[in-house]
Parts: structure tokens; sequence; C-alpha cells
């Protein structure tokens, strides 16, 4: 075991997020993946039990309360809602930085993110001191921060087109938001669910949450940082499409007189890695970055109205840039590593 190498843990490793963030930590070059829990496989390799890890690791699942946490530097939770705001709390009490993958301290409105997630929050003096971790817009106090609230992925794929549009005051105040959102079944995560199974999920496709899913109250957080006055003109209805991994929202806006949303997301975009803004014309599709961190987006005019109404196509994989992949891309930057780091590898096609 190399001493330079920063050392990681991950909580909840033989999930769909847990597995991804092995995956793509594999070739990390300044990091090592030293603890990694599951109750269910303990004891198991972790080779053995996802082949394609082979080769990759040379480490055994540990029940949570028996792994090695204390000795890392960074610790991901990749586990289910409710988990990180119990756990976390004593790791950075000693100092080791932890990015949550799920949503404890997502919502800085604690009655919020109750009512949403139907518990108690369990550690609400770390919810104002947790970044939000939409990576491309908070780089300076992500860089400062110690605990990182990864974004959910809904939230990824309509919050990197919609802040741009903030950021310059595009959005016209009286005009509703809407985003149709599709995502895949991995969305859901790898326990077992009737509404996850092939026969149901599969040559099928339906909403979901349409009485108020939980990344609506995210989603509004994050337009409240800009324009708190418009967060309740926002609407968005999920669906679930029989794709294993992806994500693809349709976002409908109306824009101030003379704005061009694809000049907006030009600008805003010119530097940034992982998002690849493509030309009028271009249809994103999920499977352009499945495997990737990126997140593709244009917008169209919409034909043959009065008013200067856009509508935006955005592409992630739920998986990578919804999850795993941002997590990581926080963690490169909280470490001060270049934030591509890890996270070169290209889509997979077909
Ligand atoms: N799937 C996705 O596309 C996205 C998921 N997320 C969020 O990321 C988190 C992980 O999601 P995902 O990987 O899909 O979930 P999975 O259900 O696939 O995996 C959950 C993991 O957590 C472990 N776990 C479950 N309960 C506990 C517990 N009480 N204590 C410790 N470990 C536990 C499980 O292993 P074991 O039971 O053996 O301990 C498993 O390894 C969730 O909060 C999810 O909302 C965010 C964005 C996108
Ligand atoms: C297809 C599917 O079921 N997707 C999940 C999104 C997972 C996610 O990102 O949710 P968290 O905010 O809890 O992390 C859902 O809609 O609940």
């Amino acid at each position: 075991m190399s001493e330079t190498k920063t050392q990681v843990g991950i909580v909840g490793a033989t999930g769909y997020t847990g597995v991804e963030l092995l995956r793509l930590l594999a070739h990390h070059p300044f990091v090592e993946v030293r603890a990694v829990t599951s109750r269910q496989e303990a004891g198991k390799a972790v080779a053995d039990y996802f082949p394609s890890l082979r080769g990759a690791y040379d480490l055994v699942f540990q029940a949570p309360d028996d792994a090695d946490l204390s000795q890392c530097d960074v610790v991901f939770f990749a586990t289910p809602n409710g988990v990180a705001m119990k756990e976390a709390p004593a790791l950075l009490a000693q100092g080791i930085k932890v990015v949550d993958l799920s949503a404890d301290y997502r919502i800085q409105d604690v009655a919020t993110w109750q009512k949403y997630y139907k518990m108690e929050h369990a550690s609400t003096d770390w919810i104002s001191k947790a970044v939000y971790g939409l990576s491309e817009w908070k780089r300076d106090d992500i860089a400062a921060a110690q605990l990182i609230a990864n974004p959910g992925c809904y939230p990824t794929c309509v919050g990197l087109p919609l802040l741009a549009l903030l950021q310059q005051n595009s959005l016209k105040t009286d005009a509703a938001i809407i985003a149709d959102c599709k995502s895949g079944v991995s969305g859901a995560g790898r326990k077992a669910e009737i509404g996850s199974l092939f026969s149901e999920a599969g040559d099928n496709f339906k909403a979901y949450g349409v009485a108020g899913h939980r990344h609506l109250p995210e989603i509004r957080q994050t337009i409240s940082a800009f324009a708190p006055e418009i967060a309740q003109k926002f609407t968005f209805v999920p669906h679930l499409t029989p794709l294993i991994r992806g994500m693809h929202a349709t976002i409908y806006v109306e824009l101030n007189e003379g704005v061009d949303a694809l000049a907006v997301f030009q600008a805003a975009y010119q530097d940034s890695a992982f998002v690849d803004v493509m030309p009028h014309g271009s249809l994103p599709e999920t499977r352009s970055v499945r495997g990737a961190n990126t997140c593709r987006i244009t917008a169209y005019r919409a034909p043959e109205t009065e008013a200067n109404q856009w509508i935006i196509l955005s592409v992630i994989d739920n998986l990578v840039k919804g999850a795993a992949g941002q997590a990581v891309q926080n963690m490169n930057i909280m470490l001060g590593l270049p934030e591509q780091t890890a996270l070169n590898g290209m889509p997979l096609l077909p």
C-alpha cells in the first residue's frame, strides 16, 4: 500500500453507484481504495463479487462497523437516504472528508427535507456546512469543503442548463419552467423491487412521482439561489424508461426578449470539460454519454411561437455525471487535483 496516495473508503460498495465508484477509481493515479463496505456481502472478495473488477482490486467487503474507515482521508457514502446522516458525523469529527451520494445533506431547509424523505434528520448541524456539489457551479466552495452533498441525478441533468440561464437573468419571471424527464432503471438502485423487475420495467414507459418527487425541492433550491421569485414556477415529471443507464430532460422555458439559449450555454460552459454544448440542430442521446462523466446539452427556439420560448435538451448517465462520476469530480476538486483525473473515459457505443 502506498502511503502517498489518498486513502478512500466506500460505504455501500455493492450498490450501483458504489460499483461505479470502484470502476472509476480503479485507474485513479492519486487514490487508493482502502475499505469497502457491504452488510450482506461482508467477507467476500470484491473481484469475486464483481468479476468486471478482477485484477483491479485486492479487497474484501467488510461490515460497516468493521471497516477501516477511520484510516481513510475521504469516505464516499453510496448508501440509501438516511444512512450518511447517522454515520458520517463521526468521520467528519475526525477530520475525514465525506462525499455523500445520497440526499441527506442536499436540502438546507430541514422541514422540507423531512417532508419529502419521510424521516427525521439525525445530524441537522452538518446540513449548513455541507456544500451542494454541482461541480461546475461550486468549484471554490467544493475545494474548501469537508462535506459534499452530491446532487441527485435529475437535479444535475436539469440544473446544469437552468443555472446557465439563471446566472444571465435570461428566464422570464412570470413564465412556467417545465422539465419532462426520463430515467433508466438503474436510477432506482440495485435493491430488489417489483417495479425494477425486467418484466415490469422492460417494454414499458410510465410517469412516476407526479404528485411531488423528492427532487422537486432540490431543483427549486438550486433555482432559488439565483432567483427565488421563479423557483415556484418550476415543475417536473420524471418517467421510467426501459433503459439501464441514462437520463434525458426536455425543459420548456420562456426567455427574455432577444436571449439565445444556445449562446448562453456556450458562454457558460466554454471552460467546462464535462458539459458539452452541442450545435444547433443536434439531438443529444443518452447513449452518447453512457459510462462517461459528460452532460450534453443543446437548445431549440420553439417553432412558430410568438414569445421567446425555448426547448432545452440535456442528457447524462445517471450513474456517472448523475452520481459516482460527479462524486469523483468533487473529490478531485476537494483534493486540489485536476478535475478530470480518472474521468476521461469515453462513452460506450453501441
Ligand atoms: N442509482 C442512481 O442513479 C443514483 C443514486 N443516487 C443515490 O446514491 C445512493 C446509492 O444509490 P444506489 O447505488 O443506486 O443504491 P443501491 O441500492 O444500489 O446500493 C445501496 C448500497 O448501500 C448498502 N446499504 C444499504 N443499506 C445500508 C445501511 N443501512 N448501512 C450501510 N450500508 C447500506 C448496500 O449494501 P448492503 O445492504 O449489503 O450493506 C449497497 O451496497 C442513494 O442514496 C441514491 O439515492 C444518487 C444519484 C443517482
Ligand atoms: C428511476 C428512479 O427510481 N430514480 C430515482 C432517482 C435516484 C436518485 O438520484 O435519488 P436520490 O435523490 O434519493 O439520491 C428516483 O426517482 O427515486
